[in-house]
């Protein structure tokens, strides 16, 4: 693909920024330089919404991260590079790149043992306090900024952050060749979990939802069985989800990315003896949990957190090779002035990904 390049002075910093809970506002900010002879500075082409921006916007907080100050949203973005720093050597300007929206300290000893998403002073787009990405310049380090490949598109770009965070969640999973994975939940983190999986050669993939419509489309993406979850007890869900995928003694993985209580527990009991059960979704901080099912089954329990080292770079590589498919998930781009009516159709359960394209972007 031709590299273009762009006037940086000619691009609007247009910012989609929560003020609090159900209060946003466009706003022209300052626009970013560099500071560090290592940045780049990008201007952002799409950006799709997660589930963790529609939670900022609604209740103004996850967790102990509270909004407490206005904050720009956004993190998961594609852009195109307009300035290199004076030390960058991988990237020049024109450059299409998918972009890391998370920087660690790089110094503390889970930075310098290679587990940099579990740094304590990590800098997180869209985390409070520090801004995101839904704006027209984004200044990164430019080792967080990777190269999109010809052939992969920016839409595409936009959704490597989310499909990294499934290959983080598989690789904790330590899925083999011929396994049976079950993938609780099918929202964009758990098809591309199921997506995922199956590149890594799962032979059985089962995608557990509430919602039909969404477990129709995982069954067109790439499960192979699907299960409606039902107002039972966790027991018997897991025994009606063996019975439909032929999987008397469990599935070797199960893989949580829904966060939900009775999710949690069906799995479990629907994980096979000395299997693997990771969780990726975050719902309630405390639950119920079949602790006496886990340990008598001696299940191997991992959490997985965002993404790490090389995460980025496979996610960048199964689009390249048409593994994973995002473009499937993409349900339509909007301008960057429709931001808020994007976030309304995610909240509502409309759209599996609504990209927004950056505020110098045409749709
Ligand atoms: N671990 C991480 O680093 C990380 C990163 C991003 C997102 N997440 C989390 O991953 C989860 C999935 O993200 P998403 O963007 O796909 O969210 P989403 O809300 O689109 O998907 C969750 C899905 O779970 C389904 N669900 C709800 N209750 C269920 C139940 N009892 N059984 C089965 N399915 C049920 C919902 O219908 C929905 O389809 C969220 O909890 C999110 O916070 C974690
Ligand atoms: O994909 C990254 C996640 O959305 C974030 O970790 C968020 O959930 C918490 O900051």
């Amino acid at each position: 693909m031709a590299t273009q390049t762009i006037n940086k002075d000619a691009i609007s910093n247009l910012s989609f920024v929560l003020n609090k809970p159900g209060d946003v506002t466009f706003e022209e900010r300052p626009k970013p330089t560099i500071t560090d002879p290592n940045d780049v500075l990008v201007a952002v082409n799409y950006t799709g919404i997660c589930g963790s921006d529609v939670h900022y916007w609604v209740h103004g907080a996850i967790g102990h991260f509270v909004v407490k100050d206005p904050m720009v949203l956004g993190h998961e973005s594609a852009g195109t590079v307009v300035e290199v720093g004076p030390a960058v050597k991988s990237l020049k300007p024109g450059d299409r790149v998918a972009l890391e929206p998370g920087y660690p300290c790089r110094r503390c000893s889970f930075c310098r043992a290679g587990k940099y998403n579990l740094c304590p002073d990590m800098v997180f787009a869209a985390t409070p306090p520090y801004h995101g990405t839904l704006t027209g310049l984004w200044a990164a380090p430019a080792d967080f900024c990777y190269k999109l490949p010809d052939g992969v598109s920016l839409q595409e770009g936009a959704l490597i952050e989310p499909l990294a965070v499934a290959v983080h969640i598989v690789k904790q999973a330590r899925v083999q060749p011929g396994q049976s994975v079950v993938v609780m939940g099918a929202g964009p983190v758990g098809l591309l979990c199921a997506a995922v999986a199956k590149a890594y050669g799962a032979s059985t993939i089962v995608s557990v939802d509430i919602v039909q419509s969404k477990l129709d489309f995982a069954r067109g993406f790439c499960s192979t069985h699907t299960y409606v979850s039902q107002r039972i007890s966790a027991e018997d869900n897991a025994k009606a989800i063996k019975e439909l995928a032929g999987l008397p003694g469990g599935a070797d993985v199960v893989i949580d990315a829904s966060g939900a209580e009775p999710s949690i527990q069906t799995s479990i009991h629907v994980v096979r003896m000395g299997g693997t059960y990771v969780q990726g979704g975050m719902g309630k901080s405390d639950i119920t949990f079949p602790i006496m099912a886990m340990c008598l089954k001696e299940v191997t329990v991992r959490g997985s957190f965002r993404y790490g080292a090389g995460d980025y770079e496979l996610a960048v590589e199964l689009v390249r090779t048409g593994r994973v498919d995002v473009k499937k998930l993409i349900t339509g781009t909007v301008s960057f002035k429709q931001a808020e009516e994007a976030f309304q159709k995610v909240k509502s359960g409309e759209a599996i990904k609504i990209l927004i394209a950056g505020p110098n972007e045409k749709v």
